[in-house]
């Protein structure tokens, strides 16, 4: 079988032919299946002898010959035309593996074993030196015709029975033939399904098929195509394909969106450097009056948290038309604020959307869109208002923000815009501050009087101003609690008033006590020297709680990880089948892609994918499939029998060796690729392995 793996040379092709119809072959050939008693026997081709001669064995036994002790590593071939010789087969020929007939095979018991039973040696990896001896040896070969018989004398012990002109496995050995099907399947389970928590429903992680549907969607959010007619800046400061993220058509001067007392838009758009997609806030008619306002940027910018939504960058456009402030944020598909997803009144009929539709109507995201956990359809907006946040989700909001207001303040910055139309839910009860920094930008005047600006240049308020921020930040983290757990804006934490009394009982009749105490302690005053990491310590135990579903959350995605690796590996197959496969013409040779090594890939390829059933129909079954593929990049040694398309001849051969046929043919195209353009092998090379 080692032929069939080592490097091949031009005229090297694997003959897998009829024999010739020379006289010379007569004897060999003898004739016709169903005249077998002429027929030559078997195993005199296999073995040099057969044990059966005297004992009735009804087949033509030439005078024996010795098999050479040094024999090369060849394949079997037909009587040399020149010399007359009979056709002989080497040592390690004697290895060819077994051939059990997929069809109609039947277990002949009575039949002895052979009595060097073929050893399932893998394929060695060869040095140079040994490739070049077997690559004489094989050239020396392939001057001599292939014969039919002797390709058939890879069906080492199946014998042919005259009667129903087929062959049949011999004896009682265990199937060579043995499927081991793999637990590869579309979707394979990395980890037995007791122990994975893919189909459960996680904290952070829905379960799995929900979860294809999530990143589906987001993939799909995230390639929509930006409509036309939207009158929006072609290119700007390298960003492209720019697509509101909110409903500007028809809206007037008072329905716009606002952030403070500025108009601002938000729109996603590609970044032609890193090619990336980004959320763009733009601030209208902001006009830059210190270049110093940009420094708190820098320090947003160097924020990393899974609690921040991650600032990019900063720059002034007349691109708009006006002069404008944007900030590139990084882009969360499919995010939706606080806001939208649980306050928001759910509109009485679908809200007509103005040029970017953000999901398609239809699709089922309802812990994203909606803020629950159950299964909805609707549009974009309508959710799960009126019905109250679980506590474990509140839970999981109030530790989250902390840890990202705290990862603020310890950079020595303030959020200063925590609300509930400024933090994001970007997945399953995952949420994230956004718009950070921008604040910072447009108050950066009022808290640096010129005359310090000019002097100082400084881009930070002063220490005392930042610690009132920081102060406010907790007030701020407050109301947004009050407004989430009542599911209104209007009593969100107005101490002392009616309206607070009434929206503390009404906390206190869906909350637990632990929740309201965090409220009040946001939203009292208490005194300079409350900070964030007084209300970590306050909910510790819940922090403790959402660390173990952030660790099991990041365990069911590892394990969904684990699933989705056999697709790079099978893609990668598939990409080198394309390269070899069908090439019309490479190194001169028009039949390049039909000889040698690739010969062998291309009836693999027929074993693959255009197997017909008994009537003729393609068998289109993935598994096998997958199946074939996965054992083809693992290399196993199980051995597969490859069927010429004219049905006449037939190899056997192993996984490891086609494995590294494959591997043989892509090395050279991949070689000659880089060597052509330079590249030293980067593009078709190893970038592919
Ligand atoms: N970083 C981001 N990634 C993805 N989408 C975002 C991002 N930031 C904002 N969005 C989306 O853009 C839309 C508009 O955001 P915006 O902050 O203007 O919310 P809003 O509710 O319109 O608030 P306002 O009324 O203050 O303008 C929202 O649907 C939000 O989900």
């Amino acid at each position: 079988m080692a032929f069939f793996t080592r490097p091949q040379s031009a005229n090297a092709a694997i003959k897998i032919v009829r024999p010739t119809t020379a006289a010379d072959d007569d004897q060999l050939k003898g004739p016709s299946r169903k005249d077998s008693v002429q027929r030559q026997c078997r195993n005199i081709m296999i073995y040099g002898s057969c044990k059966f001669e005297n004992k009735g064995c009804a087949y033509y036994h030439p005078p024996a010959r010795p098999l050479a002790p040094d024999a090369v590593l060849s394949a079997p071939r037909a009587e040399s035309p020149a010399t007359g010789t009979s056709p002989t087969l080497t040592a390690k020929a004697v290895n060819a593996p077994v051939f059990v007939p997929k069809m109609a095979v039947r277990i002949q018991t009575s039949t002895p074993p052979p009595e060097n039973p073929p050893s399932p040696q893998l394929q060695p990896q060869y040095t140079d030196d040994q490739q070049q001896q077997q690559q004489e040896a094989y050239d020396e070969y392939a001057v001599y015709p292939a014969n039919d018989d002797m390709n058939n004398s890879f069906y080492s012990d199946a014998h042919y029975d005259p009667a129903t002109d087929q062959y049949f496995a011999t004896q009682l050995q265990p199937a060579p033939f043995v499927r081991q099907p793999l637990n590869y399947h579309l979707y394979s389970s990395a980890i037995p399904a007791a122990f994975s928590a893919s189909t459960a429903d996680g904290q952070f992680i829905p379960p799995s098929a929900e979860l294809r549907t999530l990143l589906q969607g987001r993939s799909e959010d995230l390639r929509m195509a930006p409509p036309q007619g939207l009158n929006l800046p072609e290119e700007m400061q390298g960003y492209h394909s720019l697509v509101p993220l909110e409903n500007l058509a028809g809206t007037g001067e008072r329905e716009r969106r606002k952030f403070g007392n500025w108009n601002s838009s938000v729109y996603r758009a590609i970044n032609s450097v890193d090619g990336g997609t980004y959320c763009l806030r733009r601030i209208e008619n902001y006009r830059l009056t210190h270049h110093a306002a940009f420094g708190a940027i820098e320090t947003w910018a160097a924020i990393r948290h899974p609690g921040v939504v991650a600032v990019h960058e900063a720059f002034t456009t007349h691109a708009f038309g006006d002069s404008s402030l944007v900030v590139a944020y990084a882009y969360h598909p499919g995010a939706k604020t606080l806001f939208d997803a649980h306050l928001k009144p759910a509109p009485a009929t679908a809200a007509p959307t103005s040029g970017y539709p953000r999901q398609p109507p239809t699709t089922t995201y309802t812990y994203q869109r909606g803020g629950g956990v159950s299964q909805h359809q609707g549009q974009q907006g309508q959710g799960e208002q009126g019905q109250p946040i679980p506590e474990r989700t509140m839970w999981s909001y109030i530790v989250q923000l902390a840890g990202a207001i705290k990862r603020v303040h310890d950079a020595g910055q303030a959020v200063r815009m925590i609300d509930v139309t400024k933090v994001l839910v970007t997945s399953k009860n995952r949420v994230r501050v956004s718009s950070c920094g921008i604040v910072d930008v447009l108050m950066y005047d009022s808290t640096h009087p010129q005359s310090q600006s000019q002097q100082h240049a400084q881009s930070q308020p002063h220490t005392q101003d930042m610690h009132l921020l920081q102060q406010e930040d907790l007030t701020m983290f407050g109301r947004l609690l009050f407004a989430l757990c009542t599911g209104t804006l209007a009593t969100s934490g107005g101490g002392g008033s009616s309206s607070f009394q009434k929206s503390l009982e009404a906390m206190g009749r869906l909350y637990s006590p632990e929740v309201k105490s965090v409220a009040l302690f946001l939203v009292n005053k208490g005194g300079p020297h409350k900070s964030i990491g007084q209300l970590l310590e306050i909910v510790s135990s819940r922090v403790v709680g959402e660390m173990g579903d952030a660790l099991g959350a990041a365990d069911t995605l590892e394990n969904e990880l684990m699933g989705e690796l056999e697709n790079a590996r099978l893609v990668r197959l598939l990409c080198k089948f394309g390269f070899i496969n069908e090439r019309p013409e490479f190194a001169r040779e028009p039949r390049w892609s039909e000889t040698g090594d690739r010969y062998i890939v291309k009836l693999f390829r027929d074993y693959v994918f255009h197997q017909v059933d008994e009537n003729g129909n393609p068998v289109v079954n993935l598994a096998h499939v997958l199946t074939c593929l996965s054992k083809l990049d693992a290399g196993t040694e199980e051995r597969v029998m490859l069927v010429s398309r004219d049905e006449q001849s037939c190899l056997v051969v192993s996984y490891t060796e086609i494995k590294l046929c494959v591997e043989s043919a892509f090395s050279e195209l991949a070689r000659a690729g880089s060597a052509n353009n330079g590249t030293g092998g980067g593009g078709g090379g190893g970038g592919y392995r």
